[in-house]
């Protein structure tokens, strides 16, 4: 019943706009996300304009859509009626902030009680997985369901414990000559995780960084944020304390993808800060789940290390998958004109210490 595979199929099935089917302990949902509908997918799915539009309770709150009820549960995702008059376009003026400012909303909408909440959160997780927004198209039934899963599959298949080590080689780099990089495979994404040892383990716990990708900053030298020099010196603290390890964890964006960081970026173009920005789109402030980077630690032999990090997240995060933190180094770099604002944020809003 619970083929975990079915759900690398449901995120493949919604980044190319087919209908899949999520069912929990409390229900059944059908659904079509917004962002891969188009018009011919849309009238097949729901050809009498009867379905619902499911958006997560961050989106809903900016929206000021929450049912009054279900609006006291924390993270309670958000139902609305699909009025007649709401068109393609205007269910993705619901789920793309791009265009909050711009045009106001149609309305007026109805919330509606959430029926099925824990394959609704499901289909928000699995949305955010593959990349796209996290809203809806929700039908009683459709043909043409592309994936029928059920939550517990999602589960099993996103836990950081089917984690392995995939491959490893020497490869030394411009920091550290004596490096080693592992590659890991196994997690729902596909995503390939990556660690690079350098210099040679000595018996004392190893200095780790744990870096989220950021293509804009550490490929492209993007100013906007503090990435690309992080990550840098996190090397060369490394190769200086002659034994660490850096996990260089692929959770583009804190873990909402590469796409959706660039829609919290045009929203920082509006004047947005960065948390604002990804509750606008409907995440939460970080979506990132560091369970990944403590199976990895446990699976190159490590359970005690020193962290390289400004985010008590981080640590928490660590400690509560059993990795012993022993001591936390800050990872303080210097601000740019363009990011300054961004490092103020962080410090002001989610607890950095900067
Ligand atoms: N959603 C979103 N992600 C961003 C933004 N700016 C940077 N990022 C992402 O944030 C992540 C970088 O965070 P990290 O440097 O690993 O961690 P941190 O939480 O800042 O904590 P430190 O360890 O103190 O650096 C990367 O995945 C970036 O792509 C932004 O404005 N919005
Ligand atoms: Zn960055």
């Amino acid at each position: 019943m619970s083929d975990p595979r079915d759900s690398a199929r449901a995120i493949d099935a919604l980044r190319r706009g087919w209908p899949i089917a999520i069912s929990g302990a409390d229900g059944r949902l059908v659904l079509l996300a917004i962002e891969t509908a188009d018009q011919d997918r849309l009238a097949a799915f729901d050809p009498r304009a009867e379905a619902r539009i499911l958006l997560s309770s961050a989106r809903a709150a900016t929206l000021k859509l929450a049912n009054q009820r279900d609006a006291a549960i924390p993270g309670m995702p958000a139902m609305v009626e699909r009025a007649p008059w709401l068109d393609l376009d205007g269910a993705i003026a619901l789920a793309d902030p791009s265009l909050d400012l711009a045009t106001p909303l149609k309305g007026p909408y109805r919330a509606l009680p959430v029926t099925a909440p824990e394959a609704a959160s499901a289909a928000l997780r699995l949305a955010r997985l593959a990349g796209l927004l996290p809203a809806f198209f929700v039908a009683e039934d459709a043909d043409d369901i592309a994936v029928e899963l059920c939550t517990a599959a999602i589960a099993e298949h996103d836990s950081p414990a089917r984690l392995v080590i995939a491959s490893r080689a020497r490869l030394p780099v411009a920091a550290a000559e004596n490096a080693e990089i592992v590659a890991f495979r196994g997690g729902i994404d596909a995503a390939e995780h990556v660690a690079l040892l350098i210099g040679e383990p000595d018996g004392r716990p190893p200095l780790v960084r744990l870096h989220s990708e950021c293509l804009t900053g550490d490929v492209l030298g993007s100013l906007k944020c503090d990435c690309g020099p992080q990550l840098h010196a996190a090397l060369h603290a490394m190769e200086d304390a002659g034994w660490g390890i850096l996990l260089y964890l692929r959770q583009e964006g804190r873990g909402i993808g590469l796409i959706n960081k660039l829609r919290a970026y045009a929203l920082q173009d509006q004047g947005f800060d960065t948390v604002d920005a990804n509750l606008r789109l409907g995440f939460a402030i970080d979506a990132r789940d560091f369970g990944v980077a403590a199976r990895m630690l446990t699976l190159l032999g490590q359970d005690r290390v020193r962290l390289l990090t400004n985010n008590p997240q981080k640590v928490a995060g660590l400690e509560a998958a059993g990795i012993g933190v022993i001591e936390r180094v800050p990872h303080r770099i210097d601000a740019n004109p363009h990011n300054a604002a961004y490092l103020d944020t962080k410090r002001d809003r989610t607890g950095h210490m900067l």
